[in-house]
């Protein structure tokens, strides 16, 4: 990183980035991404091991990562208690001490994300803090509601306050290969959200293969997507290096395209710091630096920041603390 990006997310200058409007279903385009497995999961084997973060530039590189978390909870016994206690985490993501020791006493995370019911407190707690709120819907985790209940749901969290909408796709028309019917759904989809924000997630662990998520990436964009997610965290394989190979170089495809960038966001089971560290560099790597920063870049992780949290805490002190001491996050 250069030297002014040492400095961390809130330095950066701000970067405009026009919002990505769709396209016509391109079909020739959707059926000519076919994707090669085993060349990618040998590409992505090399990815863990290579020291493309400076030690000495750790504590920037984990900032970053913070900077970039949709601060999750998606539990059937969430309560607005729990909510506003993770709110009062996202806007102060580590302790005040580490915070100033690393010159970053603003950071907050990318977003608080929530079931609908949850989007009221998060609001309430996150007030003057300009951290946004993201809902997960349309039937999440499954998308096997009734479609007019899956686009009124997204009309329903837009109004409760939700800037951030993040759909579930019908993985069926995947599966069956009806891209006009993903491509329809989506189109929907996003016109429900209006200014909000649309994350399409793709549930990468039921989509057969890694050709299917290539497809149903492009489609998704084409349909006006402005991110594409990987996972809701519920099936059984979540977030994994080879689906973000493919996912990455699929928006690059897409920029190559039509010039609009769209974000990218790997969720479920990204809890280690360290694996944080190889998201980022593979983006900086398939995509650029421009795609480092929370409009374009998240995790949707609900224990990944408790660990980063942690390991900052060794950069800075040189001890680890206990565990239980993150238990929130
Ligand atoms: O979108 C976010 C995921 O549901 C979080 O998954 P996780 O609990 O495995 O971090």
């Amino acid at each position: 990183m250069q030297t002014a990006e040492r400095q961390g997310t809130h330095q950066l200058p701000q970067v405009h980035e026009p919002r990505n409007p769709g396209m016509a279903l391109d079909m020739d385009r959707v059926l000519s991404q076919r994707v090669n497995r085993s060349a990618v999961e040998r590409r992505a084997a090399t990815l863990p091991g290579r020291r493309s973060v400076k030690k000495a530039h750790q504590a920037a590189w984990l900032a970053r990562a913070i900077s970039c978390i949709d601060l999750t909870t998606l539990a059937g016994d969430d309560t607005p208690g729990r909510v506003a206690r993770l709110c009062a985490k996202a806007r102060q993501p580590v302790r005040a001490d580490l915070l100033d020791a690393i010159g970053l006493p603003d950071l907050t995370v990318g977003a608080v994300c929530v079931y609908h019911d949850m989007i009221a407190p998060a609001v309430k707690a996150l007030d003057g803090s300009g951290i946004p709120v993201a809902a997960v819907s349309t039937g999440f985790p499954a998308g096997l509601s009734p479609f007019h209940l899956r686009v009124a749901e997204i009309g329903e969290s837009v109004s409760a306050g939700a800037s951030e909408i993040d759909i579930v796709i019908s993985r069926r028309h995947v599966l069956t290969g009806d891209w006009q019917a993903l491509y329809d759904e989506m189109r929907a989809f996003r016109a429900a959200c209006g200014e909000a924000h649309v994350k399409a997630i793709l549930a990468t662990g039921e989509l057969g293969t890694l050709t299917n998520v290539a497809r149903a990436s492009m489609v998704c964009m084409m349909a006006g997507a402005d991110f594409i997610k990987t996972s809701t965290g519920k099936e059984g394989v979540n977030a994994t290096l080879p689906v973000s190979l493919v996912m990455m170089r699929a928006i690059r495809e897409y920029y190559d395209l039509t010039g609009y960038r769209v974000g990218y966001k790997p969720a479920g089971g990204i809890s280690k710091a360290k694996d944080s560290l190889v998201y980022l560099s593979m983006v900086k790597e398939e995509l650029g630096d421009r795609w480092l920063r929370p409009h374009l870049f998240r995790f949707g992780a609900s224990s990944l920041l408790g660990d980063i949290e942690r390991q900052l805490e060794h950069h800075v002190t040189g001890a680890y603390s206990a565990g239980w001491r993150h238990a929130m996050a």
